[in-house]
């Protein structure tokens, strides 16, 4: 018998909710287009990311790619056109401005690239870590925590300083510490180093992990920093809006990094081939598939027989 449309809408219902299931993080088809004086920009062109509860994931891609784009839809701070974003079971297309408000306040915590715009300069470091907890009206333990976060973060030194007091690291690391005074479930940071030497790159990076490991808080960094993409146990290359691939790192037995490459399949069965490997074999537009018992092979198209 052929079912009804009722059941085709379930089944359907049923697929779309299985992808990504509860993950932390879960970007579905994820579509961004900026429209400025008539002219459209696909910024995300149907992008597919799923990242779990504790995860420190770099995001690294050409730029204008879109990587800050999916990093401003992920903090709240813009609405995707189409798709699906969900953090921590929040929908993040359908949220109500006050649910907005308190998921940017409470839920997620952000660090950018310019250490001057993530504190207040006129505030000492502690008072910048207050901050955040006062705007949420949380009681009388906001100075212990602050103390508390700026020890862990290795900036304790630096509680009574005001940002034009601190190094570009130090100033970085008590952003992460703002980032996290209201306990939030994931930190995003956008090029947290980019304006850093390798260094003080290292502790920016080194204090990221620390709220990772010791916080059990999802980290999502946007880098182009080779120190910190390389030291992730995943990396994810946005191209063209597309996530195009994965790199996975774990430990071998004999506790060298081994680091793998892969292509990601998308939810139809797409999957971006890498330019360097196209244009070695020259191939465009069409490619031959063939499958086989344990792999796919894709070559180029056979010549066109020509009429001379
Ligand atoms: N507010 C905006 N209005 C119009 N176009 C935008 C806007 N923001 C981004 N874009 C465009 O969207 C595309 C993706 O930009 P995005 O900033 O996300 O890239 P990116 O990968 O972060 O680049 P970069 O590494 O240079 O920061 C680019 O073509 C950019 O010009």
């Amino acid at each position: 018998m052929n079912p009804t449309l009722s059941e085709l809408e379930a089944k359907a219902t049923r697929q779309k909710a299985a992808f990504g299931g509860d993950s932390h993080i879960v970007c579905d088809n994820l579509v961004r287009i900026y429209k400025t004086e008539g002219v459209e920009v696909v910024a995300l062109q149907g992008l597919d990311l799923v990242i779990d509860k504790g995860e420190l994931v770099a995001i690294v891609g050409a730029s204008g790619s879109g990587k800050s784009t999916l990093l401003n839809v992920l903090s709240g701070l813009d609405v995707p056109t189409a798709g699906v974003a969900r953090v921590a079971g929040m929908d993040l297309l359908s949220m109500s401005p006050r649910d907005r408000l308190r998921y940017r306040r409470s839920v997620v915590g952000f660090i950018w690239q310019q250490t001057a715009r993530n504190l207040l300069p006129y505030l000492t470091a502690r008072e910048n870590v207050e901050l955040p907890m006062k705007l949420a009206s949380r009681g009388k333990a906001r100075r212990g925590r602050a103390e508390e976060l700026l020890e862990l973060l290795g900036v304790d030194s630096c509680a009574g300083r005001r940002p034009p007091e601190l190094s570009g690291g130090q100033q970085q690391r008590v952003a992460i510490a703002v980032a996290l005074a209201n306990s939030p479930q994931l930190i995003l940071a956008d090029e947290p180093t980019g304006e850093l030497d390798s260094e003080t790159s290292e502790q920016v990076f080194d204090a990221l992990r620390t709220a990772n490991r010791e916080l059990g808080v999802t980290v999502v960094i946007v880098t182009h920093d080779p120190l910190v993409s390389e030291q992730v146990d995943r990396t994810v290359g946005i191209r063209d809006g597309r996530t195009s691939s994965e790199t996975l790192r774990r430990e071998g037995a004999e506790g060298q990094i081994i680091a793998e490459e892969y292509a990601v399949l998308d939810r139809v069965g797409r999957l971006q081939l890498p330019r360097d490997f196209t244009s070695a074999l020259d191939m465009e537009r069409r490619v031959r598939l063939e499958l086989e018992s344990d792999h796919i092979g894709v070559w180029p198209a056979r010549e066109e027989p020509s009429n001379d």
